[in-house]
């Protein structure tokens, strides 16, 4: 109530930032930049990789080259989210080499951006009543990763885009309207999370038949601005 009063009180000053009137709150500013509180933004949750940053390709490239003698899967190949997990179907020891390629320093810097998903990134941030943010997880390897995560975020999306760089091992607790993901089964403490899942197609999850209720980016190519025309009011 309190704050609806304030609210309404309030001069609205461009990107859901509200300067109070009140003489002795002035030059306070009250951070409403939620899409509830503005009313009418849509929030926008992407993944990084798989969805923005090649995990994969870097991952077959890196492992075969630090281990050129060992079976390999091939990309067309693979099934499962977790590449540790089919690597160890094919032989034991494999599990802790695939470990040992996105754990190694680098690794995360060096992936290659997937066609199309930076373009589509500066698109939707230069979209109205839009805001987007990168939502990734590290690994629990945290010596390179984090680093790395937003030291590519700042090389290919621009220093001003470190502001929505979301680092998170729980995606559930994170309000949005849309997240656009590649993990086929997004889970955490909330079960009923704020977003709508969109599952981008990656080799890993391209085979899976999902829930008709559950909608499917191909690629950066689909039609990703129809997805979120679809969300607003
Ligand atoms: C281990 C592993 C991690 N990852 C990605 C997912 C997470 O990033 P993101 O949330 O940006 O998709 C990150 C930590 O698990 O590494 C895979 O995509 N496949 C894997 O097999
Ligand atoms: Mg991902």
């Amino acid at each position: 109530m309190l704050l609806c009063a304030i609210a309404t009180r309030a001069r609205l000053l461009g990107r859901g930032k509200l300067l109070l009137p009140f003489p002795r709150c002035k030059g306070i500013a009250v951070n409403m930049s939620s899409s509830r509180a503005a009313g009418k933004r849509l929030r926008v949750l992407v993944d990084m990789d798989g969805v923005l940053a090649d995990f994969e390709g870097g991952f077959l490239k890196e492992y075969r080259a630090r281990y050129p003698d060992e079976p390999f899967v091939p990309l067309g190949d693979r099934r499962g989210f977790w590449v540790s997990t089919q690597y160890e179907r094919l032989r034991k020891d494999l599990f802790e080499k695939a470990v040992s390629i996105w754990e190694s320093k680098g690794f995360f810097m060096d992936l290659e951006p997937l066609p199309g998903g930076v373009e589509a990134v500066k698109e939707m941030a230069r979209m109205v009543d839009t805001d987007v943010f990168i939502c990734t997880s590290p690994i629990k390897h945290y010596k390179h990763c984090p680093y790395e995560k937003y030291a590519w975020v700042e090389k290919h999306l621009g220093p001003d885009f470190l502001d929505q760089v979301i680092l998170t091992r729980d995606k559930t607790l994170i309000a949005g309207d849309l997240l656009i993901d590649d993990k086929p089964d997004i889970q955490g403490v909330e079960p009923t999370p704020a977003w709508e899942h969109v599952l981008f197609t990656a080799c890993h999850n391209k085979h899976l038949s999902v829930a008709p209720s559950q909608r499917r980016l191909l690629s950066w190519s689909d039609d990703w601005r129809a997805v979120l025309d679809s969300k607003r009011q």
